[in-house]
């Protein structure tokens, strides 16, 4: 598995405004979709591309064009939601699949309550969108669902994370093809499974509503 964390002023600077609590609805979403384009142009330098001739005005010449399959990007509802934009700005041509997931928050595992997918992802290169990597079980959950419908790599932009989530994902994607893209690694999680420091229930600070 390969770990990227961010080390950028700005994208920690727009984390910072973030993990602010006094940072309300609307400033907190434009700084994700913000956050996620920078971070999903590190998660696409691996994007499979195929040679393309072109005339310009001068002469021609071979550029790139992205490889079909087209890449799959598949954000976690609630709160992966908020990434999609940022991430269909830089990738127009990407299909989108939707997997809704809520993670209890007494036992801390997820559920899977929605998903619109394509049955067949073989040799697709998919793109998981989460803002919080926290116990990782959520994760785990939606790369094991990718990768059993055929998925060849699986690479999963978060804005922050935690070591024990990436321990956990580690081994439960154990010789998968897996790259994890961070705008942070925090310290770790406290007792109710929450990210320290963090920025508290992206769900909730994204679009002001209780998800449980
Ligand atoms: O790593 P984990 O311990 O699994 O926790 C992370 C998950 O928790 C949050 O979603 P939540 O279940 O709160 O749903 P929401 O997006 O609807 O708020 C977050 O967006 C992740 O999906
Ligand atoms: O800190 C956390 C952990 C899980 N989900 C969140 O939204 N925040
Ligand atoms: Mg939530």
């Amino acid at each position: 598995m390969r770990v990227h964390v961010a080390d950028h002023p700005l994208i920690t600077h727009k984390l910072t405004v973030l993990r602010d609590e006094r940072t309300p609805s609307p400033t907190f979403r434009s700084l994700v979709g913000e956050l996620m384009t920078l971070l999903a142009y590190e998660a696409t330098r691996n994007v499979r591309v195929t040679p393309r001739e072109i005339r310009t005005p001068v002469t021609t010449t071979t550029g790139v064009a992205i490889a079909e399959p087209r890449p799959l990007v598949v954000p976690i509802l609630r709160a992966g939601l908020g990434m999609l934009e940022g991430m269909t700005a830089l990738v127009p041509t990407a299909e989108v699949g939707f997997l809704g997931m809520a993670r209890n928050e007494v036992t801390l595992e997820p559920t899977t309550y929605a998903e619109r997918l394509p049955d067949d992802l073989s040799d697709r290169q998919c793109f998981v969108l989460d803002p919080m990597l926290a116990t990782g079980g959520s994760l785990s959950g939606a790369m094991q669902f990718l990768f059993d419908r055929g998925a060849v790599d699986v690479t999963a932009i978060c804005l922050l994370g935690t070591p024990e989530g990436l321990e956990r994902v580690e081994r439960d994607m154990e010789g998968r093809d897996v790259t994890i893209v961070l705008g942070a690694l925090d310290e770790r999680l406290n007792e109710h499974g929450f990210i320290v420091p963090g920025l508290g229930d992206a769900g909730d600070r994204l679009y002001g509503t209780v998800g449980d």
